[in-house]
């Protein structure tokens, strides 16, 4: 409530100094700042939370502001109509450009987008037939009260009430659920897809919410000057709102208002010298990149971080003994998960070669093989990272073989990975909350609006995530930023966001690695109380120590095939594991075998 009424507070010292101005010069400026932070406030969902690069929105400021001055002067539409179809219009044009970045990222979908906003300025300019080449359109219905056109100081007070509202909804969506998701698409978009994120469904998302505040802003332009013209929507408008959410500090709620009032001022200041207000922004756009990657909002927080004094640091404190959220218990006839025939290979390389698994409910699976044998492999096929080439999984049934990452998370499969694939920059309690984002039912609207049911979810996610953290000890570390935790915690955490998803089958891909002995006997006490609260373990490991004492049942790769399975006892006397593993032959392997591979533990 505190955010609301410091945003309700601004938004009101706006009006009110709008009432007060009787100068038609300084009621522009104030709308182009409103204008721009339309834009940012979009863009800030689309590049500070999600993480995708857009060159290109001065094409979907030209959508909004072509489509409302069509709409109003060739099909005579009452302008307010005409102005939330242009909305709507903008938005479906985030579609078109989300698209490149369902396959393309980075630079290259930096490039696709710039070429979108060309393609835009061109059109505008050479169909003149249509959009009035340079002359552009005249004679765009303006937006009016009782039919009378909006006076200026009545245009700011709009675009102060739609800054206001937009802000207080988008800080609803990204506070939550949706929030979390967008940075975790930043992040690490496999990491996103492992915890249950639909990845290329919420990058169209940002790209659509961008699109339409960017539509919204470039229609009220139109709107309000009643002309438009290909010189709106040049490629500087599109390097503007770029700088707007940089220089502000973009992944930051307040960050596009420091942007927008600050650069809006500073081209006011400098509007009677162009030449030196695009030397001014091209210096900024330097300036933010190198000196203040997290904008003015991030300086300010740092002042204020400072002020308020370091945090205390935080003790270690033992697992509680709590039980984990889990879904609910069902009884299962058979394998929980089975493998049949699978093969993968790249190129010449074959990791994978009609393998077969038989994953019963309730035990602890290990995978072992020596490196190379195609563990990893096997377990980025069971969790959709990779597609199998050949063969069949069943997950409780389900065939999985083109399920998608999130859609095998929602099915019960969680998983961790070999290189860690923390979110970072994200909080102890972040990572782990986002391991409930497929748990959680709140949708778009209700996380927008914040309505009774989102906040429930959010309610709900947190007491569980508080209870996984208890579990494995990890509570004190809640707020502290993942990346920034001593190894063995980061592996802890991985595990913690895993659990999260309240799986039925978890997959551990050499969670002991880098661990020291202490901490991968104390990972083995953690693994058996898992197992103990319903959780299937697949476990890739090297430590056969760990191996021995914890599982139920072995499975042996080598050279992307299943030499050997069975209990620990069995694996351990099979000649064909231990020539595996020494790389000699089974024969000369035979009569020392069961000891010579005990020795491996
Ligand atoms: N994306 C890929 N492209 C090409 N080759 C790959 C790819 N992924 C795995 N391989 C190859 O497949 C083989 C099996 O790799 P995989 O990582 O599954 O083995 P592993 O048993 O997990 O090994 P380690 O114990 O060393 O992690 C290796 O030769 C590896 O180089």
């Amino acid at each position: 409530m505190r955010h609301v009424l410091a945003a309700c507070i601004i938004a009101a010292l706006a009006a009110g100094l709008v009432a007060v101005t009787a100068n038609e010069f300084y009621l522009r400026i104030l709308f182009s700042a409103c204008v721009y932070l339309l834009c940012a406030l979009g863009m800030n969902v689309l590049l500070g939370y999600a993480g995708q690069k857009s060159l290109g929105q001065a094409g979907l400021f030209g959508a909004g502001a072509y489509s409302v001055a069509l709409l109003t002067t060739s099909l005579d539409m009452n302008p307010w109509l005409a102005l939330v179809l242009a909305v709507a219009i903008s938005a479906v044009f985030g579609v078109l450009i989300a698209a490149p970045s369902l396959r393309v990222r980075g630079p290259a979908l930096a490039m696709v987008t710039l070429a979108f906003g060309i393609v835009v300025e061109k059109v505008v300019t050479e169909a003149s037939d249509v959009f009035g080449g340079a002359m552009g359109i005249y004679a765009i219905k303006p937006l009016t009260i009782g039919g009378v056109p909006l006076s200026m100081a009545q245009w700011v007070w709009l675009g102060i009430a739609l800054c206001l509202g937009i802000h207080l909804l988008l800080r609803n969506l990204l506070t939550g659920r949706f929030g979390r998701a967008f940075l975790s698409l930043q992040a690490d978009e496999i990491a996103a897809g492992a915890v249950g994120v639909p990845v290329l469904r919420f990058k169209v998302l940002a790209f659509v919410i961008a699109a339409a505040t960017c539509g919204l802003a470039g229609a009220l332009v139109a709107q309000q000057n009643q002309y438009i013209n290909s010189d709106f929507i040049t490629f500087n408008l599109s390097i503007f709102i770029l700088l707007v959410v940089l220089f502000g500090g973009s992944g930051s709620l307040v960050g596009p208002l420091l942007g927008a009032v600050t650069l809006t001022l500073l081209s006011a200041v400098l509007a009677r010298w162009s030449w030196i207000e695009r030397f001014a922004n091209g210096a900024l756009l330097l300036f933010a990149l190198y000196a203040m990657p997290k904008g003015l909002a991030g300086v300010l927080s740092g002042v204020f971080g400072k002020i308020a004094g370091p945090k205390a640091a935080a003790e270690i404190r033992p697992p509680a003994d709590v039980p984990l959220p889990t879904r609910p218990a069902i009884v299962v006839d058979g394998p929980l998960l089975q493998a049949d025939d699978v093969c993968k290979s790249y190129g010449g390389v074959r990791p994978a070669h009609n393998i077969g698994a038989r994953l019963m409910p309730g035990d602890i699976h290990a995978l072992i093989g020596p490196n190379g044998a195609g563990k990893s492999t096997l377990i980025n096929m069971l969790s959709g990272v990779v597609r199998a080439d050949a063969g069949r999984i069943a997950f409780l049934g389900a065939d999985l073989k083109h399920a998608t990452m999130h859609a095998i998370c929602h099915r019960g499969i969680a998983r961790t990975f070999q290189n860690l694939r923390l979110f970072r920059e994200l909080s102890v309690l972040d990572n782990v909350l986002l391991g409930q984002h497929a748990r959680m039912s709140n949708g778009f609207l209700s996380s927008l609006f914040g309505l009774p049911r989102a906040r429930r979810e959010e309610a709900r996610a947190r007491q569980r995530a508080g209870a996984i953290l208890d579990f494995l000890g990890l509570s004190h570390l809640a707020e502290a930023p993942a990346g920034s935790l001593a190894y063995g915690l980061q592996r802890r955490v991985e595990l913690a966001r895993a659990l999260a998803t309240e799986p039925r089958l978890l997959l551990l891909d050499e969670p002991a690695a880098g661990l020291n002995p202490q901490e991968t006997a104390e990972l083995g006490d953690l693994l058996l109380r898992v197992r103990a609260q319903g959780i299937t373990i697949l476990l890739v490991e090297h430590h056969m120590d760990l191996v021995m004492r914890i599982s139920d049942h072995v499975i042996v790769l080598d050279y992307g095939e299943k030499i050997s399975e069975g209990t620990p006892a069995l694996v351990q006397s099979d000649p064909r594991v231990m020539a595996a593993y020494l790389g000699t032959d089974v024969e000369e392997m035979a009569p020392a075998s069961s000891h010579a591979v005990a020795g491996l533990a």
